[in-house]
């Protein structure tokens, strides 16, 4: 929940680029701007490569060297420019949840070890002994007991072994997770819970989080808003109601239309619908319009008031 309007994340005017200057550089991202609410899940949705991830890894200052032009700010800070004691105290109040929590957890390392990480890094623990109960109750709040703490990641199931990731990620104590896919390679029996998990733990610690999917399905259940991405751009913002159930972009449409319907009757009558990219390619210039409040749509002025139009 958006709690007290106060922006933890800005982006303005995002403009990114990998292989800068080589012949297969790369524009992943075009001209992005959106802020986070303290408070918030914002929700980054859009087919493969369309760039989210890259702005997640962006606002973690992991591709500084790569970004163009424009600004990240956090907590109205620019990231690029953090240096010394303000760089290390941005590393511990930003962290990441990964997609495959398999590959992203050191294989050698014993639970407690790879849950003590940042603890060890950071110096936050005053002792073994304080370590160790620090541990403790991260593995509790995540679902998981004291019995885990000397187990190696691979004797736990896909949905154990994110739930340590997500104790990795709390260990520090951070503001602001970016949850990349982190269910997407979970069975969907276990997705519901590690979503709810993040959400039980988001209303204890006032997280923030930037969640990032290309399954629409669980999305709309975590977000207060969502952005949509295609191509590097954000072409639709707006709350989860409003993406869900008055979406006005055609990609967010034809993303919407993509999502089977667990009841059969339904699912039989859903039509996907085609997305039709020349409203990206035929060179008008287009920026992000409010079409109602808080609603934005990449489009014209003229595409924007035939969107007011239609929603009268
Ligand atoms: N480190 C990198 N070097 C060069 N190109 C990259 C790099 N990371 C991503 N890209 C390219 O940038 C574009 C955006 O990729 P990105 O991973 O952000 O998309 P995504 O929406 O997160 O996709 P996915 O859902 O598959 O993770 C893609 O064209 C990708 O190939």
């Amino acid at each position: 929940m958006v709690e007290n309007g106060k922006k933890l994340v800005e982006l303005k005017n995002l403009n990114l680029v990998f292989n800068k200057g080589k012949r297969n550089a790369n524009k992943a991202i075009n001209n992005v701007s959106f802020d986070i609410y303290e408070g918030e899940t914002f929700g980054l949705v859009g087919e493969s490569g369309s760039g989210k991830t890259t702005i997640g890894r962006a606002i973690l200052k992991l591709y500084d060297k790569d970004i163009e032009s424009g600004e990240i700010l956090f907590n109205g800070s620019d990231v690029r420019k953090l240096k010394g004691e303000n760089l290390k105290h941005f590393r511990s109040e930003a962290q990441m949840i990964f997609q495959d929590p398999q590959a992203s957890l050191n294989g050698r390392m014993r639970v407690k070890d790879v849950v003590a990480e940042g603890i060890d890094v950071n110096h936050l623990a005053k002792d073994a002994q304080d370590r160790t109960a620090q541990v403790e109750n991260l593995l509790q709040l995540v679902g998981l007991n004291h019995d885990h703490l000397t187990r190696y990641p691979h004797e736990f199931s896909g949905g154990q072994r994110q739930r340590i990731g997500i104790a990795r990620a709390l260990a520090v104590k951070p503001k602001f997770i970016v949850a990349d896919e982190p269910i997407s390679a979970l069975d969907v029996s276990i997705q519901a819970q590690v979503v709810n998990l993040l959400k039980d733990i988001q209303a204890q610690n006032g997280l923030t989080y930037l969640f990032i999917a290309h399954d629409l399905s669980m999305v709309k259940y975590i977000s207060d808003r969502i952005g949509v991405m295609h191509w590097g751009k954000i072409l639709e913002i707006g709350t989860s109601d409003d993406v869900y159930n008055h979406p006005i972009h055609p990609y967010t449409k034809s993303l919407l239309s993509s999502i089977p319907s667990p009841d059969p009757i339904s699912e039989r009558e859903r039509t996907p619908i085609v997305y039709d990219p020349t409203d990206e390619t035929d060179g008008q210039e287009r920026e992000m319009r409010e079409i109602t409040p808080g609603h934005f749509v990449f489009s014209t002025e003229a595409e924007a008031n035939v969107y007011r139009q239609h929603l009268k």
